[in-house]
């Protein structure tokens, strides 16, 4: 099971990779507007407190959604790896001047504040990186089990926020995951080409 885990997350990781730089800002784009217009149909006010990430790895490239959803005033978090309490992560409020640091896997954060961290229930959105997904909203991560750790406690509840809302490229999609009993699926991944609800 955990090998074909690994060789999905290995070809995965390969297509995404191979997307072209015009790929990539074309994708961007489509994202942008297809998670506007979601938060429109949701009748979402302003002011949401909406978590993302900044793209790693061939990830669907975030950085024009995040300029869009501040000039909204929105109010933007990023994960921030916890830095003793295990695989897990805290979600720090992201500014356009915010100090940043390298994690250990290379990718920004902001620098660790704890006054700008918002617990986990006050945050309306939470948009998460992933490898691959299936057809039935099943999600397969980089292999830290970070989300899936920090968001287990919710699990086990019948929580209303945040929102689980995956982002891909469309080459991320593959029929059917095999899946581990702390995976946490998602009811909506948006994707450049469509937004796929559960
Ligand atoms: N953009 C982004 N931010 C994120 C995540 C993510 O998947 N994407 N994470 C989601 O959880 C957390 C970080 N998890 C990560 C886990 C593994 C690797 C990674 O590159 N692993 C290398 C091995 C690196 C090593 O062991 O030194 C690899 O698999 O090649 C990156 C991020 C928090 N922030
Ligand atoms: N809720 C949890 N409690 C304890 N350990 C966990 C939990 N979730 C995941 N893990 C551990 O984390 C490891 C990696 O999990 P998994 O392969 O599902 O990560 P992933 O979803 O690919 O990564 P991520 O969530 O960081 O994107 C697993 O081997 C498992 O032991």
């Amino acid at each position: 099971m955990s090998d074909s885990r690994a060789q999905i997350r290995k070809s995965i990781r390969e297509l995404r990779n191979n997307l072209s730089n015009e790929q990539q800002n074309l994708a961007s784009q489509s994202l942008s507007m297809n998670f506007i217009q979601y938060l429109k149909t949701k009748k979402t006010a302003k002011n949401q407190h909406i978590t993302i990430y900044l793209s790693n790895d061939g990830e669907l490239d975030t950085s024009l959604l995040i300029k869009e959803l501040w000039n909204l005033n929105h109010v933007i978090y990023l994960p921030v790896i916890h830095p003793f309490n295990g695989a897990t992560l805290l979600f720090q409020r992201y500014e356009k001047n915010s100090p940043m640091k390298a994690n250990r896997y290379g990718i920004f954060e902001p620098k660790l504040n704890c006054s700008q961290i918002c617990p986990l229930p006050e945050l309306d959105y939470l948009l998460m990186p992933l490898v691959a997904f299936d057809n039935q909203g099943n999600r397969l991560g980089m292999g830290g089990g970070f989300y899936d750790r920090t968001l287990a406690r919710l699990h086990d509840e019948n929580w209303q926020k945040p929102r689980l809302i995956g982002l891909a490229h469309e080459c991320q999609k593959v029929d059917v995951l095999p899946i581990e009993s702390w995976d946490v699926p998602l009811k909506t991944i948006i994707t450049p080409n469509k937004n796929y609800c559960w």
